[in-house]
């Protein structure tokens, strides 16, 4: 029953018991942005776990004792303990595992991560505001050139840095938490606006070639087909295509 690709759990599942020693689970959603980010730092540095997914239409009773809010992603360790937010459960891992690390070891370079990502979150914001005004039809030319602006400002960090990746020349933590939206673009329409960005570009070539982006990534028609589901409240958006 676990597994990235396993059937959601819902409303009158049997709460999943203890997590095994030696593996670490994740609460998940095959399409959500926030889990990915979780599920590239699991593959990344190798962390033995499962994956339980939670349809997030039709919630199971028990799920809110895992998180209050309601939201995945959600980490359980064998301990019973529980840990939420997506940035929160990645550096968790980063920190609690072995192998190599994916945040900085200098401040001044941990900090630059955390900024770009706080930063990073106004832009995810946006493109959800792009979904929903493609969704009701509405013209989006204002909204488009204000994502695209924003991709300007990544795109300047890169220049300044004059490396491949946002942290350096090799693929590090914040790449890893901005990447699930990048994977998006074609499926929310927005490819167009990477095209005053060729270094942002490069980028996204770059991360596709990373083992952990490759393990996760989802094809655009699927996730197309997945958000249609989810914007009518679908119960069954969750499986989609399983
Ligand atoms: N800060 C939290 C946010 C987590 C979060 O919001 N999770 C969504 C699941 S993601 C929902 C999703 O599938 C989706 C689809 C499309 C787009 N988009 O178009 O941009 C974005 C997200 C959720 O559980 N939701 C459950 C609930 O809301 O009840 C963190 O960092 O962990």
């Amino acid at each position: 029953m676990s597994g990235d690709h396993s059937r959601s759990l819902g409303k009158g599942s049997a709460a999943p018991g203890p997590v095994p020693a030696g593996l670490v689970r994740l609460y998940s959603m095959r399409f959500c942005p926030y889990a990915q980010r979780t599920r590239l730092v699991l593959r990344a540095k190798g962390i033995s776990h499962e994956v339980i997914n939670i349809n997030l239409k039709n919630k199971p009773e028990w799920y809110f004792e895992k998180n209050p809010a309601g939201l995945v992603p959600v980490l359980e360790t064998s301990k019973g303990q529980l840990i939420c937010e997506s940035p929160i459960t990645c550096e968790y891992l980063d920190e609690a595992f072995p192998g190599k690390k994916l945040m900085p070891s200098d401040p001044y370079e941990r900090a630059c991560q955390r900024m770009l990502l706080e930063d990073f979150s106004k832009i995810t914001s946006l493109l959800f505001k792009h979904v929903l005004a493609v969704k009701d039809g509405q013209d989006t030319t204002a909204l488009k050139a204000e994502i695209a602006e924003k991709f300007c400002k990544l795109e300047e960090v890169l220049s300044k840095r004059n490396t491949v990746f946002y942290g350096g020349d090799s693929v590090s933590m914040v790449d890893y938490m901005i990447w699930p939206w990048f994977e998006r673009l074609e499926a929310f329409q927005l490819k167009d606006s990477l095209n005053h960005a060729p270094k942002l570009q490069r980028w996204v070539e770059a991360m596709k070639e990373d083992p952990a982006v490759k393990a996760t990534i989802t094809d655009p028609q699927t996730f197309k087909n997945y958000l249609q589901l989810y914007l009518k409240n679908s119960p069954e958006a969750c499986d989609y295509g399983l």
